[in-house]
């Protein structure tokens, strides 16, 4: 069977950042099975944000996972300063853990504030009940796991702290690979890393806590009373 495909010409992006291409691949990556590799895509992350109008929360995420870790991802944000310049419109950030990330530049969050980001529109009690826990100096309650990875990365804040099983692997495949190859640490409430694999449950069920390079992950973690991790069971 032949197929054919005819590509609309505005859809081929030609001026991409070539630096990725620049890379050495980490010795563990160069070689691997095929059936080990399993992609996950979001193509619309932070879905009740786009139909509010708040586009920048938006973002398109693609997450490499290998033998069930997430080491490769990409995050795009279409909409990036659609106010301020509208003319270069859009983001893409992509990061491959043991090489580092293009698109931006990590960033150490302040010292001597704890800013934490979490969810707009997915707010339960325990959501709630784990921020106060952390005692943070600010809370920023912005859209979509791949806007709320940015902002750790960048540096804004200083942890993205969601306590619930909203979250599904697609939506934090990509954010993990890339905010681990910034240098941060992205896990579930419990301080273990999602498994990626091809036969997973689709719920992140145990939650996430995600920190930014320089911030002393297990040290924030312990300040989670064990009552609330044990709401996110195995
Ligand atoms: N309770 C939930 N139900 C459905 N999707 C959720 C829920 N909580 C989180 N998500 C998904 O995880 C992303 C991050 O959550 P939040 O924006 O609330 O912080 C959301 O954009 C949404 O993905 P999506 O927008 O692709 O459906
Ligand atoms: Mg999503």
């Amino acid at each position: 069977m032949k197929l054919c495909f005819k590509v609309v010409q505005d859809w081929i992006v030609s001026e991409v950042d070539q630096s990725v291409l620049a890379l050495d691949c980490p010795p563990q990556y160069k070689e691997v099975n095929p059936q080990d590799v399993v992609v996950w895509v979001d193509p619309l992350d932070g879905t009740s944000e786009y139909t509010q109008g708040l586009l920048d929360h938006v973002t398109v995420l693609i997450g490499i996972a290998v033998q069930g870790r997430a080491v490769a991802g990409v995050i795009h944000q279409p909409y990036y300063g659609y106010k301020t310049a509208p003319d270069t419109l859009g983001r893409t950030i992509w990061g491959l853990v043991g090489s580092g990330i293009g698109g931006i530049q990590a960033q150490t969050p302040p010292k001597g504030e704890l800013i934490l980001t979490t969810t707009r529109s997915h707010n339960t009690a325990l959501v709630v009940e784990a921020l106060e826990a952390l005692k943070p100096s600010k809370i920023v309650r912005v859209g979509g796991a791949g806007h709320k990875a940015l902002l750790v990365i960048e540096g804004l804040c200083h942890a993205y702290v969601f306590a619930s099983n909203g979250c599904k692997k697609w939506d934090t495949c990509g954010p993990e690979a890339v905010l681990e190859a910034a240098g941060g640490v992205f896990t579930d409430l419990h301080g273990n890393h999602y498994s990626y694999g091809k036969d997973v449950a689709y719920p992140d069920a145990q939650g996430i806590f995600a920190t930014a390079k320089g911030v002393d992950h297990a040290e924030l973690l312990k300040k989670i009373p064990q009552a609330l991790k044990d709401a996110f069971p195995y």
